[in-house]
């Protein structure tokens, strides 16, 4: 089997990349899975940046292909936060729950129609002597008001895919990724993926 690097020790994504990259029968590789890997710093103010930061670093390292995703929340009521820095949003420990708690508190006296909100993925990918190249995906929604489900990661217990009255944590795994912002990224990438 077809193996590719995915830049990233986040296990949300990880788990969704497995099964996205599934029909394609490619086995994803994490930074999980190769020893020694120190954090590589998001400098960037944009996804695009922090994507291309990332996929770029490891694709360096090891003079192959690599996809790195960089991605986040936005939120419009709070003027697009928390955005890039969504995995950071309440403190340096990248806690899930601390970060939507900071959300939902910061919302707090917003009304419903005010909620609204995105999922944004940004896919980067860097090959050796090429230059690198990116795909966006986004999936609309509103942010509710507790926490709803147990499956997925990061904010999807408080995110509600537009016209859906489950939160992304109540879906399972196969029905996120039918409609989330990272199948959306990816579906870019699948002539490429084909041919690899
Ligand atoms: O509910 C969610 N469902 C998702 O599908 C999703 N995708 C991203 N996010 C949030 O955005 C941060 C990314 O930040 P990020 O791209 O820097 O990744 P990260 O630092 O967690 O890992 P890495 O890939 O950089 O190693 C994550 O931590 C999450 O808080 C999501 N939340
Ligand atoms: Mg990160």
């Amino acid at each position: 089997m077809k193996e590719l690097i995915i830049a990233t020790k986040n296990k949300g994504k990880i788990r969704d990349f497995e099964q996205l990259f599934s029909p394609f029968s490619i086995q994803v590789k994490s930074l999980l899975d190769i020893e020694g890997i120190e954090d590589i710093e998001e400098t960037g103010s944009t996804f695009e940046e922090n994507a291309a930061i990332k996929a770029e670093a490891i694709s360096n390292k090891f003079g192959v292909t690599v996809i790195a995703d960089d991605s986040g929340l936005v939120v419009d009521a709070l003027n697009g936060a928390p955005g890039v820095y969504s995995a950071r949003y309440a403190g340096e420990d990248k806690d899930d729950q601390a970060n939507i708690e900071k959300v939902l508190s910061e919302l707090q006296g917003t009304s419903e129609e005010n909620r609204t909100a995105r999922f944004v993925c940004v896919l980067a990918v860097s090959q050796p002597a090429k230059e690198t190249f990116f795909t966006r995906g986004e999936c609309e929604g509103t942010i509710g008001y507790q926490v709803k489900g147990e499956h997925g990661f990061g904010y999807d217990p408080i995110f509600y895919p537009l016209n859906s009255r489950r939160t992304m944590a109540e879906m399972r795994p196969e029905e996120k990724n039918q409609i989330s912002h990272r199948k959306k990224a990816l579906d870019q990438l699948k002539k490429w993926v084909e041919q690899l």
